[in-house]
């Protein structure tokens, strides 16, 4: 107060001033990865004008994106996303397009299919001539010709301009003739990928799905491959046809396919990365017991078939690499002498391909993943010191397909943003067999009856409501099935394997000429599958002891017969019918509806009467629930318990 006063007086007098300290040191920020400055040089970099070569200036609120974005597959596009792609594409800006009044092609004709979403055998037939019609017409894009002296720009511009072509034009093919096709690749930046493998890659090696391989082949590819080959040095390149995933079928499907392929004279070869892996597993195992017991005399044949006919074996992963070798051209560059052999791996996502190099570098050093479009970048890896892998990213390519339905059944379209989901269940219970489905779901599934107008075979709608009652899957309100959830389970036990189905090949019909198979040529191609062998460890243990209650021996069990008189999991077996009831049936679980379906009660009577147990049934828990409930002394007050008191004397006395 002083102070101030004393101020106040003499006006004169020194402004009051900190006293000096030490002199502030400033910390230079240690936090080099901060997220603020990313951000800050992110809007420095976003909001750059950039100056062409030309002069012209240019200036884009795009958002810079890290190379991952950029290699995003684009495989489904709404019409906006498309139509600004599009112009992204055509380096226009979006007036100009607009002036010009561009037309937005839809990709892909979904309005071909019935309501059952399947096509008919004749609409079959009609789509395969159309797709043999235009089997040309379907290429992938090419990287359009470039020499040294063009700038990084020019090139850009001439292969998004060729890349934009080939879209339209694939565009326009589909929509002119009313075609389907895959949901193939759009984006560009994945695409140059591709390029960059085949350029560099001696031996281009297609790794197709085992279940439909013609599917998952593109000839366009294999004939650009071929079109790289340079007369000049003399540098040729080869393709290779890898059906991988050949463990899910048996002999008799393999020779089949390998005398298709002989007679397409394609260049394949059958591989099982997943059973590779699972031998180098064994072997890595075996050779740790054998070093630590100094057994090395007691060797175990790991091996399986060594004799079984080339043309249909399933290669070793050593034999896959020395087929790698012997198939690649020889080329000696005279710039570069020590150079590798390139092999380039390609294929859909999902094919396998992880897994192939995993088996093939023999230690896990690409992760393998159950979500389709894992491997994005493209990556070299040194097999050996003569040989080096190229692995492309995963991208679907463009070709015909018959239904949406078959898309999601082959996994290239995704289940989990699935909007119609009858038409691929359709797909599954027209391929596999009703009792396999039964068994693999230990469920009962109540078809229409023949007289009644069914034809034998369960519809998607049938099979989706036992399966979802018997696990509980009930929608809101008035608790009916809930169908798409159903849905997305079985369907991706199709896609994964455990509902196995394999595409037969095409039908010889005269030397040049070949057609699709039908639905009943392709259920007798699968025939031999869905035995009881072929289902999940657990599922068997439980139809095996099912059997031995039932007195059924196990050398003359068959599944397609005796499985209706069964009782496991949830499926309640038919011998009730004895009682007047028809036939087997699937206990419920769930929502009010399924409650009064529920068979719980008989089921516990089947397993008592199935141990011996005769006479009165006790429930001595329930007896046991009421004494406690009794004896419990001060809770016996408590409403809740009072009801349930009256509850359990009903049912326990
Ligand atoms: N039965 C069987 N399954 C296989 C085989 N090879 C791969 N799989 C399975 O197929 C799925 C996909 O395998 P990945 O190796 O990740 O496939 P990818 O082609 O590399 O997939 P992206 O990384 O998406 O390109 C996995 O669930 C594998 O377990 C095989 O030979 N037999």
């Amino acid at each position: 107060m002083e102070g101030m006063n004393k101020g106040a007086l003499h006006p004169e007098a020194k402004k009051w001033k900190a006293p000096k300290g030490p002199k502030p040191v400033h910390h230079k920020n240690k936090n080099v990865i901060g997220l603020g400055r990313t951000i800050a040089n992110q809007r420095r970099m976003e909001n750059q004008i950039e100056v062409l070569p030309d002069g012209e200036m240019r200036f884009t609120t795009d958002k810079k994106e890290a190379n991952w974005v950029k290699l995003r597959s684009v495989t489904q596009e709404n019409s906006l996303d498309e139509f600004l792609n599009t112009a992204q594409l055509a380096d226009t800006d979006f007036t100009a397009e607009k002036q010009q009044q561009v037309k937005i092609i839809k990709v892909g004709n979904t309005s071909i299919v019935n309501q059952s979403g399947l096509l008919t055998q004749e609409e079959m037939i009609e789509m395969r001539k159309k797709h043999q019609l235009f089997e040309n017409k379907l290429t992938i894009p090419r990287r359009p010709k470039w020499s040294k002296d063009q700038s990084k720009l020019q090139i850009d511009r001439q292969e998004n301009l060729s890349f934009l072509s080939w879209r339209r034009d694939l565009a326009t093919l589909t929509e002119n003739n009313e075609l389907l096709l895959t949901p193939f690749e759009r984006n560009i930046e994945v695409w140059k990928q591709l390029w960059r493998v085949v350029e560099r890659c001696d031996l281009v090696v297609q790794i197709v799905d085992a279940r439909n391989p013609l599917f998952f082949r593109s000839t366009d590819l294999e004939k650009y491959v071929h079109s790289l080959s340079d007369p000049e040095t003399q540098h040729t390149k080869k393709n290779l046809l890898l059906v991988n995933k050949a463990d899910m079928l048996t002999r008799d499907q393999r020779v089949a396919w390998a005398e298709y392929f002989r007679a397409r004279s394609i260049n394949y070869v059958f591989f099982s990365a997943a059973k590779a892996n699972e031998l180098l597993e064994k072997e890595k195992e075996e050779l740790e017991r054998l070093n630590n017991m100094h057994e090395a005399d007691n060797e175990k044949e790991l091996v399986e078939d060594e004799d079984e006919e080339e043309a249909i074996r399933i290669l070793k992963i050593e034999e896959l690499e020395q087929l790698f070798l012997t198939e690649a051209p020889e080329f000696d560059d005279p710039d570069f002498p020590d150079r590798k052999l390139q092999i380039g791996l390609v294929g859909y996502p999902n094919v396998g391909k992880s897994s192939t190099i995993n088996a093939l570098v023999g230690s896990k050093k690409v992760s393998v993943s159950a979500t389709p479009g894992k491997t994005k970048h493209f990556q070299t890896i040194n097999l050996s010191p003569e040989v080096v892998l190229c692995d492309c990213p995963g991208l679907v390519f463009p070709n015909f397909a018959y239904s949406n339905g078959e898309l999601v059944c082959n996994g290239v379209l995704p289940i989990d943003q699935l909007r119609e989901h009858v038409p691929p269940v359709s797909l599954v219970t027209q391929r596999i067999p009703k009792y396999y489905l039964e068994a693999v779901y230990g469920i009962h599934i109540p078809i229409q009856k023949k007289e009644d107008g069914g034809d034998g075979y369960p519809t998607a709608r049938e099979l989706l409501n036992a399966y979802a009652r018997a696990r509980g899957y009930m929608t809101q309100g008035f608790g009916s099935a809930d169908e798409p959830r159903a849905a997305r389970y079985i369907l991706k036990d199709y896609v994964n394997g455990k509902l196995l189905y394999v595409n037969p090949p095409p039908r010889r019909i005269s030397d040049s000429e070949w057609d699709i198979p039908t639905v009943d040529e392709g259920r007798d191609f699968n025939k031999g599958i869905y035995t009881l062998r072929s289902l999940p460890e657990t599922r068997q243990q439980q139809i095996i002891t099912a059997m031995a209650h039932k007195n059924i021996p196990v050398d003359e069990f068959s599944l397609a017969e005796d499985l209706s008189k069964l009782n496991f999991s949830m499926h309640i077996g038919e011998e009730r019918s004895k009682e007047g009831e028809a036939g087997a049936k699937t206990l419920f679980y769930g929502g009010k509806q399924a409650a009064l379906e529920s068979a719980g009660d008989d089921l516990d009577r089947e397993f008592f009467k199935m141990n011996n147990v005769e006479g009165k049934l006790n429930t001595p828990f329930h007896t046991k629930a009421v004494e406690n409930s009794k004896g419990s002394g001060g809770k016996k007050h408590n409403k809740k318990n009072k009801k349930q008191d009256k509850k359990l004397r009903v049912v326990g006395y």
